[in-house]
């Protein structure tokens, strides 16, 4: 056979399995490009296994592409419940840019048309303020509740309630870290220069260090000013990410527990900026930034 004849009898290869599998519909939304594919189970039953379904979704070439799946769920103690999955199908207890999205989609569609509303989490029931403009919420303020600081809860056997600055050894390298719990684990690390930090390398190994027993969301810093830093994340169960709300708390926390920031932070990510807030010890962190929605469809689609 020719080439080029081959080439035009060629078929993309199709998933059987999509074919019996019911119209679902979803929401594609991000904060600051932490992607994820929202599914409102208000109006339609919840997905049979969340699980694997984030993984088939969050694949960027064969599924919608995302960091994730998030479902949107009735609760009987705030407005809405919130469930996240990241890309390898594990079920995370928080997401920061998620619950910013999931106030914009409750109120812009109309299941909560109020400016603070309130979502039920792993972390609890949160508070969130939607600042509205033309009828859609644009940016959100949310209560993240006050940092966990006890090892045990973080978990990590990491010593100090936080461990603070411990030096850990990823390969060859050793690596200082401090960890924080914003109802998620993360392990937040100071550097020399974001940018050059081989994250793709050290990324995964910190995520499944053995100090980690939930593995952890990894996070380098660097310090602009007092009032001003840049991070980086790798994402337990979806790599690295464009921004992380969750993260971004935690830097906040650990900037202050190691004297090196103040308590009110401009946060550079990849996607964008988050402003943090953490005014006193016990207090909660506040976290706010944007929340955008970008489509909706139908899962599968009709090809
Ligand atoms: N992107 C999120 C955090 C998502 C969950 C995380 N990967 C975990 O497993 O804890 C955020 O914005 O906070």
């Amino acid at each position: 056979m020719l080439e080029s004849a081959k080439w035009r009898s060629w078929r993309w290869p199709q998933s059987d399995s999509l074919d019996d599998e019911p119209i679902m519909k979803f929401t594609k939304m991000h904060g600051l490009g932490n992607d994820y594919v929202y599914v409102d189970t208000f109006r339609q039953d919840p997905p049979g296994d969340p699980a694997s379904l984030a993984v088939i979704l969050s694949d960027r070439h064969r599924g919608v592409g995302a960091d994730g799946l998030i479902l949107i769920m009735p609760s009987d103690r705030a407005d809405a419940r919130m469930r996240m999955f990241n890309a390898d199908g594990s079920e995370g207890e928080m997401c920061g840019n998620g619950v910013r999205c999931v106030a914009k989609y409750l109120h812009d569609h109309g299941l909560a048309r109020k400016e603070r509303v309130s979502v039920e989490t792993g972390r609890g029931v949160l508070q969130l303020d939607l600042e509205v403009v033309g009828g859609k919420a644009r940016r959100v303020r949310v209560d993240m509740a006050p940092p966990v600081l006890d090892a045990d809860a973080i978990p990590t056997t990491l010593p100090g309630d936080p461990p603070i600055d411990v030096p850990i050894e990823l390969g060859d390298q050793v690596l200082k870290v401090t960890a924080v719990s914003m109802g998620n684990p993360h392990a937040v690390a100071f550097v020399e220069d974001v940018v050059r930090f081989p994250l793709e390398v050290l990324g995964p190994l910190l995520e499944n260090h053995p100090a980690f027993p939930g593995r952890v969301n990894a996070h380098v810093v660097d310090i602009v000013s007092r009032g001003e830093v840049r991070m980086r994340t790798w994402e337990r169960g979806s790599g690295i990410t464009m921004a992380c709300g969750t993260g971004a708390c935690a830097v906040c926390v650990a900037g202050v527990l190691t004297g090196r920031t103040d308590r009110r932070i401009l946060a550079h990510l990849p996607g964008g900026d988050l402003t943090l807030e953490w005014p006193e010890p016990d207090a909660s962190v506040f976290m706010t930034g944007p929340a955008t929605e970008v489509f909706e469809g139908d899962w599968p689609g009709s090809a």
